[in-house]
């Protein structure tokens, strides 16, 4: 048998990546050959912290070699290796955004748009909107993280079915991937037992080190859960995140509407521009085709009359929503054609062709200066 070449190695790992970086590992120069060996031995270099990740790499690496008879290990990078790939990964640019502290997203050239998910008061449906409108706009082919800043209850990566941490590369901190979407979450970094209290310093520099210190990679679409009403979590944003735009999410009932009300007007003391209003529970639909408005109707109207803005958006209460946030089975990814998730994904267009619209009347701008 004639004896395998490095080029038929190589062609053989070929896209094999770990799921939370964004380039092969082949690429990343993270695969050694040696051919010289009296069985060839293909020596595949990882970032530790995730048996998961371990496991899902072996056995794709494994299934992959095993026609050419090559002896496969795996190794942990090393401190030097992991400081050698974190400078691989990251932009000249992402790279003096973290060394002034900035987030990436800060400078008004970052081609990200970042999309704050706001509500008055919990139970609103917040975090669900959040994680199915990244999944919708995910879905639509755009680059999108999420990060759950709900302090008041960290729900996003269970919501998205996986509680994967994330790991540590030199600097960076490099999120899971789940579903395509980047994650993190400040519940990652707290014991689930053991409640904590968010002071406001800690959680100003808590969100500092994700933005700044957080491997995001090119991204469209930074959707942020806030927590509901406002406060510390809106003012460090408006810091470290000045082009954020504010989506209100608002149940029909009056006092929910008030509610949000309130804290859409704070958002705008902020200077954070409050773009839309997203209503959540608006009706539920019976089988035989019968609309029950169970929380009541007008909520979303009335708040988007008092801001002057648009209602983007108007999703059904369903079964699907709900389950798949308890199961970690998210309905926009698992059952697109739920009303609710449905409702969700046309929320997400609308929300993308308004940075269009706006593009446009800015190109305009400059073109009849
Ligand atoms: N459109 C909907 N249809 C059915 N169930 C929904 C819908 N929206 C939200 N829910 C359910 O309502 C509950 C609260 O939703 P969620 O956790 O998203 O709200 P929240 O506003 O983020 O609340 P909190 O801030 O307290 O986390 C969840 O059980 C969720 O599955």
């Amino acid at each position: 048998m004639a004896r395998v070449t490095t080029e038929e190695v190589l062609e053989r790992l070929g896209e094999l990546a770990d799921p939370d970086l964004d380039q092969p590992l082949v690429d990343l120069g993270l695969v050694d050959v040696d051919i010289i060996a009296r069985t060839p031995r293909v020596t595949v270099r990882y970032v530790p912290g995730s048996e998961q990740v371990t496991d899902q790499l072996r056995s794709s690496a494994r299934q992959r070699l095993e026609p050419l008879g090559v002896q496969l290990m795996l190794e942990p990078l090393d401190e030097e290796g992991l400081s050698s790939l974190a400078a691989r990964l990251e932009s000249t640019s992402a790279r003096e955004a973290r060394e002034a502290r900035k987030a990436p997203f800060a400078s008004p050239e970052s081609p990200t748009r970042v999309l704050g998910i706001s509500s008055g008061k919990g139970g609103v449906g917040k975090s669900s909107v959040s994680v199915n409108l990244a999944l919708a706009l995910s879905a639509l082919g755009h680059r999108t993280a999420i990060l759950d800043a709900d302090v008041y209850g960290f729900s996003v990566p269970k919501m998205l079915g996986e509680e994967r941490p994330p790991r540590v590369v030199g600097q960076l901190i490099v999120p899971p991937r789940i579903r395509g979407v980047r994650v993190i979450s400040l519940g990652f970094f707290v014991d689930d037992a053991t409640p904590v209290i968010w002071r406001g310093p800690m959680l100003h520099s808590t969100l500092q080190q994700f933005l700044v210190d957080v491997y995001w990679g090119e991204l469209d679409y930074l959707v942020v859960d806030m927590p509901p009403g406002t406060g510390d979590v809106a003012l460090s944003l408006q810091e470290f995140l000045p082009r954020a735009e504010i989506y209100v999410v608002t149940t029909p009932q009056p006092a929910a509407q008030r509610v949000a009300q309130r804290s859409a007007i704070a958002a705008r003391k902020l200077k954070l521009p409050v773009r839309g209003v997203v209503e959540n529970m608006t009706d539920f639909v019976a089988d035989d085709g019968t609309h029950y408005p169970i929380f009541g109707s007008g909520g979303g109207d009335a708040l988007a009359a008092a801001l002057e803005v648009p209602v983007l958006g108007r999703i059904p209460l369903t079964m699907g929503l709900r389950a798949g946030g308890d199961e970690g089975m998210p309905v926009v990814a698992v059952r697109p054609d739920d009303p609710a998730a449905a409702a969700i994904t046309e929320l997400a267009a609308r929300i993308v062709s308004l940075g269009a619209a706006r593009r446009y009347r800015a190109d305009l701008r400059v073109q009849t200066r």
